[in-house]
C-alpha cells in the first residue's frame, strides 16, 4: 500500500506525529512518504493520503492565523493544507484520513482535521478516519504517550 502523508506543522509537533505515523504504517509493510505541504506534493499512485495539520483558532491554519504564529517564533510556511485542498480536482482518487495537534481536547479547542473533513465533505470526499494529538503549549512538545499513540494510529491504517 502507498501511503503519503501530508503535514502542515509551525513548531514541528505535527511532523513528529507524521513521522510515528509513518513508522506505524511501516510496521506493517505501507510504504510511506512524508511531505511538507508547502513542497506541494502529488497523489500519483497514492491509495491512502493522511492529511495533518496544527489546528489554529479552532480549524486549519489561515494566512492571518501563520502571522501569529511567526509572531510566536515559527518558521510559517507560506501555504498550507487548506491551499492544497482547494488547487486540487474533485475526486482525489484515494481514501483519505485526517489528524491535527490541538492544545486541548474541549469543543473551544477545535480541530483542523474536523475541518479538513468538513472541507472534503463538501466536495463528497469522506475521511475514513481523523484523530488529535495532544502538545503541551503552542510550541510543544507533545504530550506524554502522543508518539506511541500516533504510532499505533499508524499501525491501524495499513
Ligand atoms: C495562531 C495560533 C492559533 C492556535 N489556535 C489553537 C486552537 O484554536 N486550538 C488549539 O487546540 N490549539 C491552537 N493553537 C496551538 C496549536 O495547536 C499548536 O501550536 C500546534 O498544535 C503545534 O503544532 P506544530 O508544532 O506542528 O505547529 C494555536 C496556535 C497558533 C500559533
Amino acid at each position: 500500500m502507498n501511503v503519503l502523508v501530508i503535514t502542515e506543522s509551525y513548531f514541528g509537533n505535527t511532523s513528529r506525529v507524521a513521522e510515528a505515523i509513518a513508522t506505524g504504517l511501516r510496521s506493517r509493510n505501507a510504504t510511506v512518504t512524508v511531505a511538507a505541504v508547502a513542497s506541494g506534493p502529488a497523489l500519483d499512485g497514492v491509495d491512502l493520503l493522511i492529511l495533518g495539520s496544527a489546528t489554529h483558532n479552532m480549524g486549519l491554519p489561515s494566512p492571518a492565523s501563520r502571522r501569529q504564529a511567526r509572531d510566536k517564533g515559527s518558521q510559517a510556511p507560506a501555504t498550507g493544507v487548506a491551499e492544497w485542498l482547494e488547487a486540487l480536482p474533485g475526486d482525489l482518487g484515494c481514501r483519505v484520513a485526517a489528524f491535527d495537534t490541538v492544545t486541548g481536547t474541549g469543543f473551544f479547542s477545535g480541530s483542523a482535521a474536523k475541518a479538513i473533513e468538513k472541507r472534503l465533505r463538501r466536495r463528497s470526499v469522506s475521511v475514513i478516519t481523523r484523530k488529535s494529538f495532544l502538545v503541551t503549549s503552542t510550541q510543544g512538545p507533545l504530550a506524554d504517550g502522543e508518539v506511541d499513540r500516533a504510532e499505533q494510529w499508524g499501525a491501524s491504517l495499513a
